[in-house]
């Protein structure tokens, strides 16, 4: 997309409450997943996968087949598109992920998160783009389905449907607005866990889902215990918290914020789950290239020239409206935001097409 983007553009802690140091931490009891992987079993690097047998098996041989971690290394959080009327343009979805996963840098995509607007899709469109994405992209990337609530049995709900509709993984943020304590956060996400087989990405953003709401390190290290709970979108600006976690769990990091992508990934992050990646995946997946290549001040410079486009996407307005004003500027799918997002006025729009001419040309 970036080329024809850029063509169409030319053109036109608090640490809430949860249980004392003294009040262990039981992770439900649970029957066994037919076919999960033995508890235990973690996809970090170097770790083996092991096969299960059972219904579960499909989801393990197709995860066996991508290399790395069960999410991919540089997820886009993709938009879900709308036609002019609203609806949801299953069309265009398919196209966009399409590009983004064989010519837009990124080897996941992650539907019905914030940017993909998930608190204005219904239950059904959330299914029915995770079905049409992983039929189009098949096995080329990991598509991860948001199936975040503030109802636990929501949350589950949405889980098996994603799960029966292909996602080859979850996003689960904490629980929001009726101010869990930590431990009934840690029950949610457990129990949303326990729903399917599929791996598990916890999304920590404490910002958006409210004071208190901040996974601590405890609790990050006890859910870390669960099977199927694999990796952390990272989102909480708290690296003490980052690397106590990361270095003391099997959990595999993924910066959810674009301007933390490189610092997250020099303490050990894997990837980053990137809106700006929907408009600039190959400069997001080459600042970590170049990192890992070993050449720190390039991925420096890199990570440099990325900053004022993230600042322009992310500092004044959700992400959604970013990406689909500059999406509507090249003439391609997105579409309108849902009420309440206001689409970008003009002056927002040349300052975003602006921002990503420069950052692309660098
Ligand atoms: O939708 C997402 O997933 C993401 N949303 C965050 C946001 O809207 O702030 C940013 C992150 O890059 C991914």
């Amino acid at each position: 997309m970036t080329a024809e983007l850029t063509d169409g553009i030319e053109a036109g802690t608090a640490d809430g409450g949860g249980p004392g140091p003294d009040e262990p931490f039981e992770p439900p009891e649970r029957a066994p997943v037919p076919g999960a992987a033995p508890p235990g079993t973690r996809l970090g690097p170097g770790r083996p996968l092991t096969e299960p047998v059972g219904p579960a098996a499909s989801v393990w041989a197709r995860l066996a087949r991508m290399p790395d971690s069960p999410f991919g290394r540089v997820a886009a959080a993709m938009i879900t598109p709308f036609d002019s009327s609203g609806a949801l343009d299953l069309p265009g979805a398919r196209r966009l992920a399409a590009h983004l996963v064989d010519r837009g840098g990124c080897d996941a995509l992650v539907l019905s998160g914030t940017t993909g607007e998930s608190p204005t899709t219904s239950d059904d469109e959330k299914t029915a783009l995770v079905r049409a994405v992983t039929e189009e992209v098949g096995d080329r990337a990991r598509i991860v389905a948001g199936v975040g609530s503030g109802d636990t049995r929501h949350s589950a709900e949405l889980a098996r449907a994603a799960e029966e509709a292909g996602a080859h993984g979850l996003l689960v943020v904490t629980p929001y607005y009726s101010r869990p304590t930590q431990e009934a956060i840690a029950r949610h996400l457990a129990t949303v866990a326990d729903a399917t087989a599929l791996p598990v990405m916890l999304y920590d953003i404490p910002a958006r889902t409210g004071a208190g709401t901040a996974l601590t390190a405890r609790t990050l290290t006890r859910l870390a215990e669960h099977p199927r709970i694999r990796a952390v979108k990272d989102c909480a600006y708290d690296l003490m918290k980052t690397a106590k976690v990361l270095g003391s769990t099997g959990l595999v990091y993924y910066s959810g914020c674009d301007e933390m992508n490189l610092p997250l990934r020099a303490i050990g992050a894997h990837g980053c789950v990137s809106t700006v990646a929907n408009v600039a995946g190959p400069a997001v997946r080459g600042v970590l290239d170049a990192f890992d290549a070993g050449d720190h001040t390039e991925a420096a410079r890199r990570h440099q020239a990325l900053v004022p486009l993230v600042d322009a996407m992310m500092s004044q307005v959700p992400g959604a409206v970013s990406v689909k004003a500059l999406f509507a500027a090249a003439g391609l799918p997105g579409g309108p935001v849902r009420p309440p997002l206001l689409a970008a006025d003009e002056e927002l729009t040349a300052r975003l097409a602006d921002a990503l001419r420069k950052t692309l040309s660098s």
